[in-house]
């Protein structure tokens, strides 16, 4: 019988009570046999691990496992008991006894010289094993063939990721061990489960950028606590890499040193600014291996690496709307459980900075295409916020405290800038950014998003748009790349804008009196109220928009040109791109629907969330019941 028909049914006992579990199809199911409605159902595309025990606890055995050739590793001490939940038999992460040397974790230390790889100080050997060969072995799978030789064991430890909140949207690690006097019985789900295990198509072998100097300048910390015993459980080799400087993981990323192939994921641990450094750096080494222009790219390829990003920055607002919450354990357990969507990713342009496109890159030779500055996966922000990032990198001895001085301070200052925008429109009003649908799993609008630019980076018809002018002073103007919501603004800029529909939100806010700039920052900051409530706020949903601050001249109906709109010896500000400062003015900016793939499960729609749309309620439906029981109320901290 084949593997997919074949149904493991037996009864185990799990704290003293005998439980019917069975697995099938790549679910698992345990029932109280005295209450049938003690009953909990785990696919195997949430396992984490598997492992045979004499102990109801994973003692640090394994089980005479030999790793390239190399005798056992020597036992380590017994972990010490664990604390149990009766019902489940679930434990917290925290508290999950890992198996000594069941994967490397190698630490590179770097260099701060140009673009050159670090030295590697890891466990593994040479800088060659970071760029250079591979033969392809998982020193994990040796531990699966050889595992269960040598002993009686009467314990099967299931390791599994539960949804424990779905309000909060947080995930955790619980246990399960499952006892059988039958050792054979014992090895028969052991062999199943982790033959199941192994079929899963899960990252393991990741590079881990960590950036020690944003947040709370914790992140090593926080690696070392919660990330480290996690990806040693689930058997994932990870190179870390502990940045020295800004831009240097930009630098290794496109290094030709380094072999990407090799890997199953580009991962980083730090804030927004880190994971720009890191998608900015792999999207142009994908350029520069298929020899684009880096300069004036006719288009922007897409990456065939995965990457995801472990929350330790000031703010955090990709891990939020990637997870829908900042909590560093649920975005590890997505990394290691491996599953990927695409995230628009989208561009600046530098508008002063014009080229011919080249035939033989693609182009006819007559469209000019403007110089590309920078790639951004959060928003980009000119005026308030980009005076704020400015002045705030003064003050980062102040940690994420900063964003609060020089935010009041700008607040006081009141500043509006004069500019013109041309947004690009659709035609027929489907694209509403007010339309009430959030970005949540399995997400329609992002899926059709992607079917209609055909594998491409455009999912738009310019046929269909038209591009619309808008003049004035502005206190912001913002482009969302998604709806921005973090722990400061639950709502964010727009809170519908999506992860993967190509499109990005242009928000613009007029400049008008102190009253209106306080109702802007209450807004920003409240649970339930939303920017576009606002009537000094416009939102449009756009591929691209260009804005302007110089001296315009603006073509009349018959074709001469009128006065400028906009005077050029006006005062100008940044903008803040992802967190940076950028310091040209005149930009285009064009989203790119699902240029890279983020390691993230989607997020479940809950009722209170605002979600609208039948097809996103229809998916509340298939959040699991059974965790449902075992919401921690926002607790679960
Ligand atoms: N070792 C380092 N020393 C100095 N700067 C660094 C180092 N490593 C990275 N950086 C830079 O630090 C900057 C800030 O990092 P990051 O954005 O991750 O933190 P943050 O600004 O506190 O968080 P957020 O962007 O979420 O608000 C990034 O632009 C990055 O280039």
């Amino acid at each position: 019988m084949d593997k997919e028909h074949e149904v493991l049914l037996n009864a185990f006992v799990i704290a003293k009570k005998r439980y019917r579990v069975f697995y099938n199809a790549g679910i698992l199911v345990w029932e109280d046999e005295s209450s049938k409605q003690a009953k909990i159902t785990v696919p195997i595309t949430d396992v984490l691990s598997v492992v045979v025990s004499k102990l109801p606890h994973a003692n640090g055995t394994r089980w005479g496992v030999k790793r390239n050739g190399k005798p056992p590793t020597p036992p380590s001490p017994p972990a010490p008991p664990i604390a149990r939940n009766a019902a489940h038999g679930s434990l917290d992460s925290d508290r999950i006894p890992v198996l000594s040397s069941s994967t490397t974790t190698n630490t590179l230390a770097t260099t701060g010289n140009g673009s050159s790889i670090p030295h590697n100080h890891s466990n593994r050997g040479s800088l060659n094993e970071l760029s250079g060969s591979n033969d392809g072995h998982r020193e994990g799978n040796d531990f699966f063939d050889e595992g269960i030789q040598s002993g009686c064991f009467n314990y099967l430890i299931i390791h599994y990721a539960a949804l424990v909140c779905p309000k909060t949207h947080r995930w955790r690690v619980k246990s399960v061990a499952l006892h059988n006097s039958e050792p054979r019985i014992v090895e028969l789900w052991y062999n199943r489960l982790s033959s199941d295990l192994r079929d899963q198509n899960r990252p393991k072998n990741l590079i881990l950028f960590l950036n020690p100097y944003g947040g709370k300048k914790n992140a090593l910390a926080l690696y070392e606590r919660f990330a480290k015993p996690l990806f040693r459980l689930a058997e994932v080799d990870i190179n870390v890499i502990i940045t020295q400087r800004a831009q240097q993981i930009y630098d290794i990323v496109t290094s030709k040193g380094i072999v990407l192939e090799n890997y199953d994921g580009l991962v980083c641990c730090g804030g927004d600014g880190t994971f720009a450094e890191l998608f900015n750096g792999l999207v142009t080494r994908t350029m520069m291996d298929l020899g684009i222009d880096l300069q004036h790219p006719a288009y922007l390829p897409k990456p065939n690496i995965p990457i995801g990003i472990i929350p330790a920055g000031s703010t955090d607002t990709v891990a939020c709307c990637l997870n829908g919450t900042t909590d560093i354990k649920t975005s590890i357990i997505h990394i290691i459980l491996g599953q990927h969507s695409g995230l628009d990713v989208s561009a600046v342009y530098d508008a002063s900075v014009v080229a011919s496109r080249r035939p033989d890159r693609g182009g006819d030779g007559e469209e000019p295409r403007p110089k590309l500055l920078k790639l951004f996966a959060s928003a980009l922000s000119y005026g308030y916020l980009g005076d704020i990032a400015y002045d705030s990198e003064k003050y980062r001895w102040m940690g994420p405290k900063r964003y609060e001085y020089s935010g009041f301070k700008k607040f006081l200052a009141n500043r509006g800038y004069n500019a013109e925008i041309v947004v690009h429109l659709d035609r027929r009003g489907k694209q509403d950014p007010n339309d009430g649908v959030r970005c949540v799993d399995k997400c329609n609008r992002c899926r059709k998003a992607l079917i209609d630019a055909g594998g491409g980076a455009s999912s738009y018809d310019e046929a269909d748009t038209e591009p619309v002018v808008v003049r004035g002073k502005f206190l912001m103007v913002s482009g969302a790349n998604i709806s921005c919501s973090c722990e400061r603004s639950p709502q964010g800029f727009s809170p519908f804008c999506h992860l993967g529909d190509g499109l990005l939100d242009l928000v613009l806010v007029r400049h008008t009196s102190m009253f209106n700039n306080l109702r802007l920052l209450l807004t920003m900051s409240s649970k339930s109220k939303k920017l576009s409530e606002l009537p000094f706020v416009e939102i449009y949903r756009t591929k691209e928009f260009r804005f302007t601050t110089g001296q315009q001249h603006v073509p009349d109906a018959n074709g001469g040109e009128v006065t400028p709109a906009i005077s050029s010896s006006e005062r100008r500000s940044k903008w803040n791109c992802d967190g940076e400062v950028l310091l040209e003015t005149n930009i285009v900016v064009e989203s790119n629907c699902q240029l890279v793939q983020v390691f993230r499960r989607g997020i479940q729609s809950t009722t209170n969330s605002g979600s609208g749309g039948m097809e996103q309620r229809a998916n509340d439906v298939s959040a699991a019941p059974d965790h449902k029981a075992s919401c921690c109320f926002g607790l679960c901290k």
